[in-house]
């Protein structure tokens, strides 16, 4: 049996729409095993028990890209990370079902490849880059290729997901985004992108605050966000150092240095309308990870 196991990730990271991403200590685990014939599909809700099943349509798609067949699939897994919330449980699925095939059906393609596979199925690329490379991430899509830059990530930075009872899809949030931007707010989020990366490596707080800054998604998408503004503000009055909309949301992630901003927020949150989940996380380093059980 090959297990495969994929760490959550928080994607755009304020003004780096579609091209940041980060690795989270929260992780899905799929196991693979060949069966005789057919498809077996545990662990799941039953909507997701179909040939429709993300981490399958991903271990078809790759095992055709390698020129090989599956008869039989078993398919069991353990989540954590929520669906629809903003923390990459699709991009998770995608990179189990690529490297469960690559795996199971000894495909041989390299790390690079898998990722360009992963990337096409997702259709963007910033929440792949983290979950299979680890850590802080950049990358882009030119043509048919994927390019991933990994950055140093200071240790200071410590995060704290807040996560409520409600989901977003990723693909109706992206219906709210615009066209065109103006040149300024362009050159707005660029700048910034530019400027967070290396404050994200020194752990410079000050900087990383300021630089979280966007203007290209989060004013259109926090509609979707049922008590954006009252969250955002227990933040700031909590002392958060950064704070941004994980993804497409509707999780809200904040950048910390001290964990007692957990508890804290605890405190503050639970009177509002929404159950909202307080989960302290840090960053994962490695990646997905493959063993042969
Ligand atoms: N365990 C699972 N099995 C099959 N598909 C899943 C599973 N978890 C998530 N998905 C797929 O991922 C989709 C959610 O992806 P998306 O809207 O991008 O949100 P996010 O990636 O932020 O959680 C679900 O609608 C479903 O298609
Ligand atoms: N750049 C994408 C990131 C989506 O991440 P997810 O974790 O919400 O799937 C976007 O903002 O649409």
């Amino acid at each position: 049996m090959v297990r495969v196991t994929v760490p959550a990730t928080t994607a755009n990271i304020g003004p780096g729409f579609d091209t940041l991403g980060l690795a989270l200590n929260m992780y899905n685990v799929y196991n693979f095993e060949e069966t005789e014939l057919g498809l077996i599909i545990e662990g799941c809700p039953d909507e997701y028990n179909n040939e429709d099943n993300l981490i399958y349509k991903s271990f078809v798609i790759a095992a055709k890209e390698m020129g090989k067949e599956v008869k039989g699939l078993k398919i069991s897994m353990n989540t954590e990370i929520p669906v629809s919330r903003g923390l990459g449980s699709s991009s998770a699925c995608i990179v189990g079902g690529v490297y469960g095939a690559n795996e199971l059906l000894h495909g041989g393609l390299s790390k690079d490849e898998l990722f360009r596979i992963a990337v096409k199925i997702e259709g963007h690329p910033d929440n792949i880059a983290p979950a299979v490379y680890g850590g802080l991430t950049a990358s882009i899509v030119e043509d048919d290729k994927t390019y991933c830059m990994k950055y140093n990530l200071s240790e200071k930075l410590k995060f704290c997901a807040l996560i409520p009872d409600f989901e977003t899809s990723t693909c109706e949030a992206r219906k709210l985004l615009p066209q065109d931007v103006t040149f300024k707010d362009a050159v707005f989020n660029i700048s910034r992108t530019a400027v967070l990366l290396k404050a994200m490596e020194e752990g410079n707080f000050e900087v990383i605050s300021v630089s979280l800054k966007d203007k290209l998604h989060q004013k259109y998408r926090k509609t979707l966000i049922h008590q954006y503004d009252e969250v955002k503000k227990i933040c700031i009055e909590n002392k958060s150092d950064a704070f941004f909309i994980s993804g497409s949301g509707p999780t809200l992630m904040n950048i910390i240095q001290n964990p007692e901003f957990t508890n804290r927020i605890k405190v503050s949150i639970m009177n509002l309308e929404h159950n909202w989940i307080v989960k302290y996380l840090e960053a994962d380093k490695y990646g997905v990870t493959v063993e042969q059980i």
